[in-house]
């Protein structure tokens, strides 16, 4: 099934030099239960393309269908329920609530969306390895345990989209490692969609199809 579908997205943004033009007509799809890498050098509009998929941010021109729906059809509050239920971001930054516990963290966006399953954050919670850490605060936290609670939060709404930029890029090789073994094999369980922004080519390459942005277009 197709999970994801972008047609000639292009992106502008102004700057004090006039409009810089980031995206320029990218057309990429995703099937569900698959991977893909976005690569490319920085400045080239990897964020961009997957904040647009997110909802995060709007598109100047071209389309972008997420399990069947048109998101440039949406409103505000029709993309932030995207964001919490069908699709779910993986900052570099974590982007943990600081003022929630580990357990409230991760079944935040499953009770925004509805989605919330007590059973299935707890199975996730084990996979993670946090089941020791549920009443801890994220700055109590090491990076890579908060990027795993990050992970949780997506997977225990049940997201059919997950959108990773540069996940471990905040992490050692070996934590980070660690992290991308756990992202990969939970994205894999559920059967949901993986678009991955990463600089390396070494994780690009543990990904189904890797694809590159150069200029503003895929390379
Ligand atoms: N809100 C904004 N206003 C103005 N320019 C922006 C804005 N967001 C991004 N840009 C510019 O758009 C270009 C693409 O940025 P983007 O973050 O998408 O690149 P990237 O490929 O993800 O880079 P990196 O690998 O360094 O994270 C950059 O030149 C950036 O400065």
């Amino acid at each position: 099934m197709e999970l994801l579908h972008a047609t000639d997205v292009s992106k502008s943004f102004e700057t004090g030099e006039g409009p810089l033009q980031v995206l320029r007509g990218v057309s990429l799809s995703l099937t569900a239960g698959t991977s893909l890498a976005l690569t490319g050098e920085s400045g080239s509009g990897k964020s961009t393309l997957l904040y647009l998929i997110g909802g995060l941010d709007v598109p100047d021109a071209g389309h972008i269908r997420i399990a069947g729906t048109d998101i440039a059809g949406l409103d505000d509050p029709g993309r932030a329920a995207l964001r919490r239920g069908t699709v779910g971001v993986v900052f570099q930054q974590f982007n943990l609530i600081p003022s929630l516990d580990v357990a409230a963290n991760l079944a935040f966006h499953a009770r925004l969306s509805g989605r919330h399953d007590a059973a299935w954050t707890a199975h996730l919670a084990e996979r993670l390895g946090l089941s020791a850490l549920l009443s801890r605060f994220p700055e109590q936290l090491s990076g890579g345990q908060q990027q795993r609670v990050a992970i949780g939060r997506t997977l225990a709404a049940k997201s059919e989209l997950v959108l990773a930029d540069e996940p471990t890029g905040n992490l050692d090789e070996a934590t980070g490692d660690a992290v991308m073994d756990l992202l990969l094999e939970l994205v894999s369980e559920t059967g949901a969609g993986l678009l991955m922004v990463t600089h390396s080519m070494r994780l690009a390459a543990r990904l189904d199809r890797q694809v590159g942005l150069r200029a503003g277009v895929i390379a």
